[in-house]
């Protein structure tokens, strides 16, 4: 992993976000795995608050910080590999208990005497884990509970003082411990929901090793939001990027508590919203809420910015500039704002990796999945303060804040659906009569989904229109038409998904009616690929 910068920037300067000003409890120092806010996600459902840092974190600004516990991410480099990431070998010795994962483990095991070599075979997926100790860490998990493995090096011999806890099949060394020096590894991932037990361990780690007290509440967040948004903005006022989806609904009620009406809600129909939506939404807010929000219709200059525009990355990247100039003028209408709050939270940002850049060569440590609209898909220019105090939590974190902030469940349920829309459910380029065809399906997909009672079970459920025909047979007619395809997920927080598993006779409906009542498909299909390795959207 010679890309993969020595020095990268310390913890500090990536804490903008929320519950900034509270001192983690536990740091996570991320070494580039794409679950390293995961890590810090599952610490503090534990109600202890827990934050990622740069892996060059200096042992000093850990002291300083005096976390009560530290935890090594994983990471796609080998410990042997040369410019591999390191740690400062200084926080061997602070006395703070650590806990390695997978790549955290180790380095952990490399840098106090051990080695770590390219295992004979890679391991991926699901391993029984055979306790050895139950002790500490593995207080409480069974053996035999299924782990999630995700290694291709292995820990060959421990350092002195350290003794197996638990291996596999494949991996002698699963879980390791120094217990007099609080040191602790383990091979495989508790983070991710696959691990049964997992969460056994975390709490083990965060409760038992590290003594933590669980006090990072719903309640505690959204006061300390309060404050460090007034704290930012000052007397100034802020505008607020309102979709109507959970995030920045949830962010409206935030902000009206934290700054009352120096807050100004926009909503921007950029022609790519779902069928009745731009209606919902402004009904919602102002007769329910009687809170006023600007609505700006923007749909013909969306759609002729994206004219003859097939590459997904270049649909994002326009459509997030797109939305940045309607909102500057805007501002200059309305305004002036500084600032502009937007509800983006941690997967839009560890999907286009905006975490983790090396100030010297700009390269970043986890790798570019896609341009979120909202972060990567942001243009060079960006004249307004990003207000964003969502950004460090999951979706199922903010629905949680909605709840508390007195949002029905109307809201705080809905599915979520991205900022640029149908046009990244529409394969290719994005035409009038395409987004038709697509919002008729969309609208299908919905009303079945809700019917057969399934909507708050699924994570998403929606159509996408591939650029392809195929041929088909209607009333004794040929067809040639489009096909549609039927995505819909199940997950937790939308880093991972599953496919759904609809009941046939549901399947069948949605079918029917696709190819009965959209003009222009005549074939439905359905995805069946979880995520990874695909990803949700199909752009
Ligand atoms: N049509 C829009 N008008 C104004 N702002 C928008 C629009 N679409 C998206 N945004 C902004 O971009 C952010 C990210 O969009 P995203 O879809 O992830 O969040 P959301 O719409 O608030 O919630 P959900 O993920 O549940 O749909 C939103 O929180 C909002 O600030
Ligand atoms: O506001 C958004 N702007 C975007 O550009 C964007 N792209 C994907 N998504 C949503 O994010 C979740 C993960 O999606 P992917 O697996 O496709 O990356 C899913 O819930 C997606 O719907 C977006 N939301
Ligand atoms: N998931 C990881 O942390 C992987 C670590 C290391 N690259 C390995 O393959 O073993
Ligand atoms: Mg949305």
């Amino acid at each position: 992993m010679s890309q993969t910068p020595q020095t990268a920037p310390s913890g500090s300067e990536r804490d903008h976000a929320s519950g900034s000003s509270r001192p983690p409890a536990i740091v996570i120092l991320d070494f580039g795995s794409q679950y390293s806010e995961l890590i810090a996600r599952r610490v503090r459902e534990t109600e202890v608050f827990s934050l990622v840092m740069g892996y060059a974190t200096t042992a000093a600004e850990l002291k300083a910080l005096a976390p009560k516990g530290i935890i090594l991410s994983g990471g796609p480099s080998s410990v042997y590999e040369e410019g591999a990431p390191l740690c400062d070998p200084g926080l061997w010795d602070l006395g703070i208990p650590v806990l390695g994962v997978c790549y955290g483990m180790q380095l952990m095991v490399q840098q106090l005497g051990g080695s770590v070599v390219a295992a004979g075979r890679a391991e991926y997926g699901k391993a029984p884990l055979h306790v050895d100790d139950p002790v500490d860490l593995l207080t409480n998990v069974a053996s035999g509970s299924t782990m999630w493995m995700s290694h291709g090096d292995s820990v060959e011999a421990l350092p002195d003082g350290f003794v197996r806890l638990a291996h596999t099949d494949n991996t002698p060394e699963a879980a390791v411990a120094n217990h007099a020096r609080r040191l602790y590894g383990v091979q495989f991932h508790p983070e991710v929901v696959h691990s049964s037990g997992g969460m056994v361990m975390i709490r083990n780690f965060v409760y038992h090793i590290c003594g933590c007290t669980p006090d990072w509440t719903t309640a505690a967040f959204i006061d300390e939001a309060i404050g460090e948004v007034r704290a930012q903005v000052g007397e100034k006022r802020v505008l607020l990027a309102l979709s109507g989806g959970v995030d920045s609904s949830t962010l409206a009620f935030l902000l009206h508590q934290a700054i009352g009406d120096r807050l100004t809600c926009m909503f921007i129909d950029q022609g790519f919203m779902r069928k009745g939506e731009p209606e919902f939404l402004m009904e919602f807010f102002d007769q329910q809420f009687h809170i006023n929000v600007e609505y700006i219709n923007a749909r013909e200059r969306f759609i002729s910015k994206l004219a003859g525009i097939t590459d997904p990355e270049e649909k994002r990247k326009i459509i997030g500039t797109e939305f940045i100039r309607v909102f500057e003028e805007e501002s200059r209408r309305l305004g002036p704002f500084d600032y502009l709050a937007q509800g983006t939270l941690y997967p839009d940002v560890i999907e286009s990796a905006g975490t983790n850049v090396d100030p010297k060569t700009g390269e970043r440590v986890a790798v570019k999945i896609k341009s979120h609209h909202n972060v990567g898909g942001l243009p060079k220019d960006l004249q307004f303060k990003l207000v964003e105090p969502l950004r460090r939590l999951f979706k199922d974190e903010v629905r949680k804040v909605g709840r508390s902030l007195g949002l029905p469940q109307e809201i705080v349920g809905r599915h979520p659906f991205p900022g640029p829309g149908l046009a990244i459910r529409i394969l290719g380029e994005v035409t009038d009569d395409k987004l038709d065809i697509l919002r008729d399906a969309d609208l299908i997909v919905r009303e079945e989904v809700r019917d057969a009672g399934l909507y708050d079970e699924i994570w998403q459920a929606f159509a996408v229109l591939l650029p392809v025909r195929s041929v088909g047979v209607m009333g004794d007619k040929r067809t040639y038409a489009y096909p549609i395809v039927l995505r819909c997920v199940s997950s937790e927080d939308g880093m991972t998904a599953d496919w759904s598993r609809l009941p046939y006779d549901l399947l069948e409906l949605i079918s029917n009616r696709i190819v009965n009542e959209v003009r222009g498909v005549n074939r439905v299909v359905l995805d069946i690929t979880s995520k990874p390795p695909g990803t949700i959207e199909w752009e």
